[in-house]
């Protein structure tokens, strides 16, 4: 899967072919706009407002109490992107849009929308310091805990989906009993294993401020005591000794340095029975000059902005299981998001 500007036609081909198409106006002025679109949609209630059925510009307007002029050149964007068809005069969801956009589709992506909207759109103006100081700006240090909330509700609605291919395809032993989920954060990927493995049981070691906004997220589940909190900090504290048959690392590499992630995978595999899995689940960092990947390179550049870390290879994921006394195992690409993958060793 990749995002790419796709000509339509064989003349427009042949325009991207002479570069006579000024592609960085697209990167700058069109797709900021989309963007920043789509979020402020999302958090002014506008997916859900037609979830119902049809609407009228009108009708909208006097739901969502928006300026008419400003309000239809938002439909008419959100029109262009796919999110609404425009019939009889009246807005109606798209598929996409339905399952993804409405707040209360278990898919849905509503809550990162939103998190986007309020708390991360503003990190975007610290680039440029970044690039200067090669400082990130460490959230986790500074939420407030309504930016908590918010944040913990982004990652369930950015794990939803993903969850559920993670259930059905990392390769763990049918027989595992004990799970560490660090950073595990809502829970979805350890719901996900223990929903398939009956005799599984799941530790989700995460920042007391996360557990805080993310208990009720996880209880949503109705896991009872199979999948349980436990506040901590994945840096300092020990995991124990042959305690687990599977310990996963999602989407929490990417806040570490490398020596960071080094202690963490040591600890791990001191942690894991003999023959469990330790699993880094991530956005892969494509080589600079190999075969293009927006996913992997964007989200690389944002940890930094965020966390003066990024997205990490495959064979430096490997490297820091290796020293750890494990053995690398199978790599398994997600096929419902690109540029991202389950890394695994065996202990
Ligand atoms: C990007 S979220 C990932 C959540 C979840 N694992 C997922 O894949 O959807 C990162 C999580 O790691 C937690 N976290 C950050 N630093 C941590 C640390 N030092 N120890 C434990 N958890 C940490 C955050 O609070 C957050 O819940």
């Amino acid at each position: 899967m990749q995002l790419t500007i796709t000509p339509e036609n064989p003349l427009e081909w042949l325009a991207l072919r002479a570069n006579l198409a000024p592609i960085p106006l697209l990167h700058a002025q069109i797709m900021p706009v989309l963007a920043k679109a789509v979020l402020e949609a999302a958090d002014r209630g506008v997916f859900d407002a037609v979830k119902t059925g049809p609407k009228t510009l009108d009708e909208l307007v006097t739901v969502l109490h928006l300026n008419q002029k400003a309000l239809g050149e938002l439909m008419g964007l959100l029109t262009a992107m796919g999110y609404f068809t425009f019939r009889n005069n009246r807005f109606a969801l798209t598929r996409m849009a339905r399952r993804f956009a409405v707040s209360s589709d278990p898919l849905s992506v509503h809550g990162m929308m939103v998190f986007n909207n309020r708390v991360m759109w503003d990190w975007l103006a610290h680039l440029g310091t970044y690039l200067e100081t090669g400082r990130g700006i460490h959230y986790h240090d500074t939420l407030s805990p309504e930016q908590w909330r918010y944040y913990q509700e982004a990652m369930v609605a950015a794990s939803s989906t993903e969850a559920r291919e993670f259930g059905r395809r990392v390769p763990v032993p049918k027989s595992a009993r004990t799970m560490l989920d660090i950073g595990g954060s809502h829970g979805q990927h350890s719901v996900a294993l223990c929903q398939k493995l009956p005799g599984l049981t799941s530790v989700i070691l995460d920042l007391p401020p996360a557990i805080e906004q993310a208990a009720p997220l996880l209880a949503r589940q109705g896991m009872g005591e199979r999948v349980r909190h436990q506040p901590g900090n994945a840096l300092t504290d020990d995991f124990g000794e042959a305690q687990y048959d599977i310990v996963l690392l999602s989407s929490l590499a990417h806040h570490f340095t490398p020596e960071q992630n080094q202690l963490v995978a040591s600890k791990v595999a001191r942690a894991l029975r003999p023959g469990g899995v330790f699993i880094v689940n991530e956005f892969i960092r494509p080589e600079t000059g190999s075969k293009p990947e927006l996913v992997g390179s964007s989200t690389d550049l944002f940890y930094g902005l965020t966390s003066t870390a990024g997205n990490y290879s495959i064979e430096e994921i490997q490297e820091w299981q290796r020293i750890a006394g494990l053995k690398p195992h199978k790599t398994v690409w997600y096929r419902t998001m690109p540029g991202r993958a389950m890394v695994t060793a065996l202990r």
